[in-house]
């Protein structure tokens, strides 16, 4: 699992790292992890490190202090390194010291700005790779108008020291001018912009250093899930199981206007697990034959005992709608409520009161469905996700390029695909019968969404293999991708 902690206690963690370390220990490590990734990426692009030119982009802080030592190690490895300072007053003074020491070239801005076309005003347009150092942790807002006209220059890759400079570091939000990195070097833990949208699309690979903060960070702001955390929680049968105790499935969604909804949502559930899906709605006869193995029935006093029920796609919001969401909310069991359901929750709060009090309720909007439910969303997705899991008493799982999950207890994971398969229609359906499967299972709820938001972008780019896919082969490539992981049985 991968952990990320907002900025603030990130520097709080340092401070306390900071006061019983060597002055600039800490800064020197950090520095020469850049410059081992610096040289790693030119001897990958120009088959060499020795001779290979590399301009520093620095700022007036110690990210741009962290670019300066790491063009001073650099240089020891035979590397041409010229520093263009943002701001020649406040720059770092001892990284500036070492570069220079180093045999490093510096020049300011201004200079580069003037296009003078001699070797040191030249140092963006001839380097081999760049260093952003503009700013790190204290960045707020795009990138000023003259970091902003540097890096419109650069045609090399960039590596970014902590974060591409000009995203904001705790939402992951791009509000202006920002860099666009091969690869960021991040120290101490995880930010929430390198797994956030869209900044994260921005950060290239990124490597986390250690710089001995961990033991001083305590619990998370938030998780990303990765592929063991997944297989540890998927509901595979065991010996001793049959179709009902692996936890039947109930799908009340779609009807006669969409049946493909019906069936979307079906397939999600059938294929994520084995054991029982129970279908009830208008659109029985089209999911029956889709999959001969569904119970499907017209109506919800028919469909029978389960221990999960999806509802809410293709559903339509008319009244027999809002009657089939207060029955499955009423129904003791817990519940996913997408699209539909999610629209029709937000305009008649008194469907609230037809839930069973601590039954678990996962709600899975996306933006427009999120505003309705819970007012705009703003720039900070994660503490809207949270305000609102909170006021729902539910898990809100919201869809995005990055996909933000939180609880009612304020935990948060995030998944981050950086992939647009899953953005096509019906593929939302398709994720409702998923995490409607691993709530029936026993999946605890906050779980059930993050793995099912992993399944399923991990279907959509199995089913994609680079070409555009309908959400009906995202269904069709669930049990690919839940081999893929290779559970334990
Ligand atoms: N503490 C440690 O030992 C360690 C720290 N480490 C490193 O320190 C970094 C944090 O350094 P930091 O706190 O000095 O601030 P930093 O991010 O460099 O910003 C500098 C200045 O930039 C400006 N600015 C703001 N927004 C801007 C924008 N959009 N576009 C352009 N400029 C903008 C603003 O200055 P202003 O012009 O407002 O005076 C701001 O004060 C951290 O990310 C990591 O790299 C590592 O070495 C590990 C050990
Ligand atoms: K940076």
């Amino acid at each position: 699992m991968r952990e990320v902690w907002t900025t603030g206690r990130i520097r709080a963690a340092e401070d306390v790292v900071l006061a019983r370390t060597q002055p600039g220990a800490l800064m020197r490590r950090a520095a020469f992890a850049v410059s081992v990734h610096a040289a790693r990426m030119l001897r990958e692009r120009s088959g060499r490190v020795a001779g290979c030119r590399v301009a520093l982009l620095v700022g007036a802080g110690n990210n741009g202090g962290d670019a300066l030592w790491a063009g001073a190690f650099l240089r020891r490895r035979g590397v041409g390194v010229t520093a263009v300072l943002l701001a020649p007053d406040k720059t770092h003074t001892e990284g500036l010291a070492a570069l220079r020491r180093a045999g490093g070239r510096v020049v300011t801005a201004a200079d580069v700005s003037s296009e003078r076309s001699d070797g040191d005003s030249n140092a963006l347009a001839t380097a081999d790779l760049v260093i952003d150092g503009i700013v790190g942790l204290a960045a707020r807002g795009g990138l000023r108008p003259d970091a902003a006209a540097l890096v419109e220059r650069v045609t090399a890759p960039i590596i970014a020291v902590d974060l591409p400079s000009g995203v904001d570091p705790d939402t992951g939000a791009v509000t202006g001018p920002a860099v666009a990195a091969a690869a960021t070097v991040t120290f101490g833990a995880y930010k929430p912009l390198h797994v956030l949208a869209p900044a994260a699309s921005r950060c290239g690979e990124v490597h986390l250093i250690d710089i001995g903060l961990r033991p001083e960070l305590g619990e998370p702001d938030f998780r990303v899930l990765d592929p063991g955390d997944v297989a540890a929680r998927l509901p595979l049968p065991k010996p001793a199981d049959d179709k009902y105790t692996q936890g039947v499935v109930g799908v009340a969604a779609g009807g006669s206007t969409y049946p493909g909804a019906a069936v979307l949502t079906t397939s999600g559930a059938v294929l994520t697990k084995s054991g029982m899906v129970r279908y009830a709605g208008s659109a029985a006869d089209v999911v029956r034959a889709r999959w001969p193995e569904v119970i499907a029935t017209g109506s919800l006093s028919d469909a029978g005992r389960v221990q999960a029920w999806v509802t809410g796609p293709g559903l339509g919001t008319a009244s027999g709608a809002r009657e089939t969401v207060r029955e499955v909310l009423a129904a003791d069991v817990p519940v996913i409520a997408d699209a539909d359901a999610v629209n029709l929750l937000a305009a008649h709060p008194d469907l609230w009161d037809a839930r069973e009090p601590g039954t678990p309720l996962v709600l899975t909007p996306h933006e427009r469905e999120f505003a309705r439910l819970a007012g705009d969303i703003g720039d900070d997705h994660v503490a809207a996700v949270v305000a609102a899991a909170k006021r729902c008493d539910a898990v809100v799982l919201l869809k995005g390029h990055s996909t933000v999950i939180a609880d009612q207890d304020g935990r948060v994971l995030v998944h981050y695909t950086g992939r647009a398969w899953p953005a096509t229609a019906g593929s939302g359906d398709v994720l409702s019968g998923i995490i409607g499967a691993l709530l029936a299972a026993g999946v605890e709820p906050l779980f059930a969404a993050g793995c099912a938001a992993w399944l399923h972008d991990s279907a959509a780019a199995i089913a994609a293999s680079g070409a555009p896919t309908p959400a009906s082969l995202i269904a069709e490539a669930i049990p690919a991708a839940i081999r893929a992981l290779e559970p334990k049985t």
